[in-house]
């Protein structure tokens, strides 16, 4: 134990705060890291194709991961350098097969490689059906499109998708999440939404129809306010996803890019908890639109964690990243972005919680605002320092080192 750690101990220990208990609560939080940072939303099926759907990485940085192997193996070393026991959040286009089945004729068997690495790595995995980057796709209508055919093709993914996570939830036994965005929308202004909603309604009904166990698969939604080519309506809106989220019993996505940039994303989570069993984030971090940049420890990421912590909603919320940049090292991506969200709940548990809560209980406006300025010259780096430490994952110029020593390495191999 260091000795910055032990006087930040102490430091802690003036405010009632253990630090001992906070990082054991840290060490149980696990993040659902997403795998197609790792390829600019690429994906694995043997054709080709853009990513679709009004999301785009940009940047062309070299060492780009272009096969599950490689893939993998870049997680292994993003694992490496990341305090903790994790999940792997996997999209249904980064299959694992010789074979080529549509999306339509996707099986369990196309994606057994990724469970097998899974439980080699004590991983926990999560799902994506991928209603983009395909030719059914390219009108940004699937689920919601006019057409029957094509709306049937989508219900069958997604059905397939549901039955896919299931098996890996099974198999691992973790629950896998399995989320559903799909791109809907409509590029002008339209004349019938309600014709729109409706389709969306019935497809989602018909993907939902088979119940499977909790205890293998949490099905959820995801809303957005509007993409690249679907800006003046999109269909799976946040109002329509909060209302069918209630009404049928699915899990809410809230994704930090997917609202508009003023609002606080961390101040709707206590509210759509009062209504809805349980959460998925999508911790990005929007630039004046959905741009999904790497989320820093800013003061969005600050509030979420903190409303997470302070609103007791950790056990019913899911944890996952979503962000994509071609124009760093993509492994560094993926380290930073999650120790800094681990750094911003590590932040959360350390603050006196109960003290704060109860100078707002009694109006105490001035206590509140004095305990709060105060608390944020506390060493939280020491504890944090401590966190890494004990996993044996560097901190500092060697993490510095580390990151570019890989990055050099697969930039030269591929
Ligand atoms: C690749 C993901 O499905 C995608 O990022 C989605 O979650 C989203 O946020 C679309 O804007
Ligand atoms: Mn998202």
């Amino acid at each position: 134990m260091s000795q910055s750690y032990d006087l930040a101990r102490a430091a802690f220990a003036d405010w009632g705060v253990e630090t001992e208990t906070a990082l054991a609560a840290l060490a149980s939080i696990p993040i659902s890291v997403h795998c197609w940072q790792g390829d600019d939303v690429g994906g694995f099926e043997k054709k080709s194709g853009t990513s679709g759907g009004g999301i785009q990485a940009t940047g062309n940085h070299p060492g780009r991961a272009r096969t599950p192997d490689e893939l993998r193996a870049d997680l292994d070393f993003a694992f490496s350098q990341i305090p903790g026991k994790h999940r792997l959040n996997l999209h249904a286009f980064y299959l694992d097969t010789d074979e080529a089945p549509d999306r339509d004729a996707i099986e369990y068997r196309h994606f057994a490689p990724w469970v097998d690495w899974a439980k080699e790595s004590g991983l926990g995995l999560d799902f994506n059906p991928t209603f983009f980057a395909h030719a059914k796709a390219d009108d940004n209508l699937t689920l919601s499109h006019p057409d029957q055919g094509i709306r049937d093709f989508w219900i069958e993914h997604g059905r397939r998708c549901r039955e896919i996570a299931a098996r890996m939830g099974a198999e691992l036994g973790s629950p896998a999440v399995n989320n559903i965005w799909v791109p809907d929308g409509s590029k002008d202004i339209p004349v019938d939404r309600m014709a729109a909603r409706r389709r969306l309604e019935g497809s989602l009904d018909a993907m939902f129809a088979t119940p499977l166990p909790k205890t293998q698969l949490i099905d959820a939604v995801e809303s957005k306010l509007f993409g690249i080519g679907v800006e003046a309506m999109t269909v799976g809106s946040h109002e329509f996803y909060l209302g069918y989220a209630i009404r049928k019993g699915t899990a809410l996505c809230l994704d930090m890019g997917h609202f508009h940039p003023t609002e606080s994303v961390a101040d709707k989570l206590s509210a759509v908890a009062l209504s809805v069993d349980h959460l998925l984030l999508h911790v990005s971090r929007p630039m004046r639109w959905d741009s999904d940049h790497v989320v820093l420890l800013n003061d969005d990421l600050l509030a979420m964690a903190q409303e997470l912590v302070f609103a007791d909603l950790l056990a019913k919320t899911s944890i996952g990243l979503d962000f994509f940049d071609a124009t760093i090292s993509r492994t560094a991506a993926w380290v930073m972005g999650v120790r800094n969200m681990q750094k911003a709940l590590l932040r959360a548990l350390l603050l006196p919680q109960a003290r704060l809560k109860d100078a707002e209980a009694r109006l105490d406006f001035t206590a509140r605002l004095v305990a709060t300025e105060e608390l944020k010259d506390l060493p939280f780096a020491a504890v944090w320092n401590e966190f890494c430490a004990r996993a044996d994952v560097p901190v500092g110029q060697p993490l510095l080192t580390t990151l570019e020593g890989y990055q050099t390495k697969v930039s030269a191999r591929r």
